[in-house]
């Protein structure tokens, strides 16, 4: 039986580092690797940034989006990309932020999740804006096969606290959308060790105050996107994070890309920021 996605988790980020490449063939970012904007192009970027990257970190984070561009020949390009990546030892967060009805979570749930799917990968990031309670397919699927939910708590993009600084109506009264589903993640990962399944993505270009991480740590993983490119450091995730910094995963995808196709410069990419996240956050 694979173990829980946090046992795992805790144990790649011990051995690997706390930094997440993204691998997002983006149609300019295949034009500067002299790359057509094609499924061979997609091939041949995705597949390489894979082999230069997914040996030296700890988790890879494909952009569903940039492949499904493609159709169905994209989509195999992804299968392709999630088993190179697990085969280099990398665990997969497939980044498709998906949700829907409890009926259809399940479908997506068991398309994402279960070992036997030509898509399974080691967690999924999920949108809880249909209520907390439609994901919860999403989670039994996630506990059957051992794998982890990174739910969109505080996005790193600006157009997020619409929604997500809105204060709920709810018996509690007052805390922020964000802040809610994030105590939903703490009830869920419970007292589990060395940390839960149950992850939020919590961006790392966010002012941070709404939530207290330190007092209240969800006690699951974090995936903080916007290190790099959207301007995120480390220093903020020692801001935003506090303690909880330690089950933190900052991602940046074409701060890495940028640099190929040269294998080296990619992959001295991924060693200078595990450095300087492990120089900060322990
Ligand atoms: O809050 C979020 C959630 C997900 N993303 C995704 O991360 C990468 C960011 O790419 P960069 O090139 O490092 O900016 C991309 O796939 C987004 O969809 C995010 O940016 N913010």
């Amino acid at each position: 039986m694979t173990p829980p996605f946090g046992e795992r988790f805790a144990a790649a980020i011990a051995e690997r580092g706390q930094f997440c490449v993204g691998i997002d063939p983006h149609a300019g970012l295949l034009h500067d690797w002299g790359l057509d904007d094609t499924v061979e192009g997609l091939e041949k970027f995705a597949l390489s940034a894979v082999e230069a990257v997914a040996p030296y970190c700890s988790v890879v984070k494909p952009q569903s989006a940039f492949y499904e561009r493609f159709g169905s020949r994209g989509i195999e390009v992804l299968e392709r990309v999630i088993a190179e990546s697990r085969a280099a030892g990398a665990m997969v967060l497939l980044d498709v932020k998906r949700g829907d009805i409890g009926s259809t979570s399940q479908a997506y749930a068991e398309a994402y999740l279960d070992p036997s799917s030509p898509l399974a990968s080691d967690a999924i990031t999920i949108s809880p804006y249909l209520g907390f309670g439609s994901l919860l397919p999403f989670v039994e699927v996630a506990r059957t096969h051992g794998a982890g939910l990174f739910v969109l708590a505080a996005t790193s993009n600006k157009e997020g606290p619409e929604v997500q600084e809105a204060t709920t109506s709810d018996e509690y009264g007052g805390r922020t959308v964000a802040s809610a589903m994030l105590a939903h993640l703490r009830d869920l990962n419970g007292d589990a060790r060395p940390v839960g399944s149950f992850g939020a993505v919590v961006g790392a270009t966010i002012d941070g105050g709404f939530y207290d991480f330190a007092g209240s740590p969800i006690n699951g993983p974090i995936l903080a996107p916007g290190y790099g490119e959207q301007g995120g450091t480390a220093a903020d995730i020692v801001r935003i994070f506090g303690a909880s910094a330690r089950h933190v995963v900052a991602s940046s995808s074409r701060g890495v890309l940028r640099l190929g196709p040269d294998a080296a410069a990619m992959r001295g990419a991924v060693e200078r920021a595990n450095d300087e996240l492990r120089s900060l956050l322990g």
